[in-house]
C-alpha cells in the first residue's frame, strides 16, 4: 500500500532547516571499511579472553584511535540522502543506531523496496546478546522499529513511533542470517500504520506493527 510518493522537489532539505547533509558519495570508502571493523571489535571486545597485559595494550590503542578520530566529528544530527527504486527520497542520520551508514553499531545496511514494502538481511554478532546465543530482545524491537518507521518514510511522510508492539514468536539467533521486511498497512488522518516481521531461515521469529505519525514540517 502507497499513501503518496513524494519526488524530491516535494521533500524539505534538511540542509534548510541547518543540518548538516552528506552525500552517501561523500563518504569516503576508508570510512565504511572502519566502521565494518568496528563492529567487529566490539564483538571481540564483548568475548576476548586476551590475558591483562593484551587488554593493557589494546585499551592503549583504543584510546589514542578515539583522540584522533574525535578531533575531526561531524555535528550530532548529520544526514543522509536516501535514494529508493521508484524515485522514491527520505533521509536518514548517519548515525542512526540500527541504519546509520557511519554507525558501527547499527546492524541494518541493505534496506531496499521490494514488494511493496521494505526488505533487508542481517546477522547479528556477539554484541547483540541477550539469552545466551540470541539477538536481545530490545534489539529486535529496534530492527522492527527502524524499518516500519522507515517504510512509513518512504511510502508515506517521515513519522515518529507513536506506539510498537512487538510479538516474541521464537528465539532470535545471534550470528545466523535474518530478514526483515515490512509494508504500509493502513493510513488514518495523521497516522501511519505498519506491520512487518523478522524471518530466520523463513520461519517468523519476531512480529511488530506500528503506529507512524506524520509531524508537520513548518515551512522556512
Ligand atoms: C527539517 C527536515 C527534516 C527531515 C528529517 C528526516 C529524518 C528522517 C529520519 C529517519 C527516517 C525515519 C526513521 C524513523 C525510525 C525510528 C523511529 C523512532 O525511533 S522515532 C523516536 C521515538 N518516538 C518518539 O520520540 C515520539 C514521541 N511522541 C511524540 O512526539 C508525540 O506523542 C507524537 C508526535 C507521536 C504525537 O503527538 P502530537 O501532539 O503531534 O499528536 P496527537 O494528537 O497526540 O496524535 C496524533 C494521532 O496519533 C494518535 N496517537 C498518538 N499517540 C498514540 C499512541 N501512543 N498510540 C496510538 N495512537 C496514538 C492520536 O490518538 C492521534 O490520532 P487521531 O488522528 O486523533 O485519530
Amino acid at each position: 500500500m502507497t499513501v503518496d510518493a513524494h519526488p524530491i522537489a516535494d521533500l524539505p532539505n534538511p540542509a534548510d532547516y541547518g543540518f548538516t547533509v552528506i552525500e552517501r558519495q561523500e563518504l569516503p570508502a576508508d570510512l565504511l571499511t572502519l566502521v565494518d571493523r568496528v563492529r567487529e571489535l566490539v564483538d571481540a571486545v564483548a568475548h576476548t579472553e586476551a590475558d591483562p597485559a593484551e587488554l593493557a595494550a589494546a585499551s592503549r590503542t583504543v584510546s589514542e584511535l578515539t583522540e584522533r578520530l574525535g578531533a575531526r566529528r561531524r555535528p550530532v544530527g548529520a544526514m543522509t540522502r536516501q535514494d529508493w527504486e521508484g524515485g522514491r527520497v527520505d533521509y536518514n542520520t548517519l548515525a542512526n543506531a540500527v541504519s546509520g551508514v557511519t554507525n558501527p553499531v547499527a546492524p541494518l545496511r541493505n534496506l531496499r523496496v521490494e514488494d511493496g514494502g521494505l526488505r533487508a538481511e542481517t546477522t547479528l554478532n556477539g554484541a547483540y546478546e541477550g539469552p545466551p546465543g540470541l539477538v536481545h530482545g530490545g534489539w529486535v524491537a529496534a530492527l522492527l522499529d527502524q524499518v516500519l518507521g522507515e517504510t512509513s518514510a518512504v511510502f508515506g511522510r517521515m513519522g515518529l513511533t507513536a506506539n510498537l508492539t512487538v510479538d516474541y514468536r521464537r528465539p532470535t539467533p545471534l550470528n545466523t542470517p535474518l530478514t526483515v521486511v515490512s509494508r504500509i498497512t493502513g493510513v488514518e488522518r495523521r497516522k501511519v500504520f505498519v506491520s512487518g516481521e523478522i524471518r530466520c531461515a523463513g520461519e517468523i521469529t519476531a512480529e511488530g506493527s506500528a503506529i507512524m505519525v506524520r509531524v508537520a514540517i513548518p515551512e522556512v
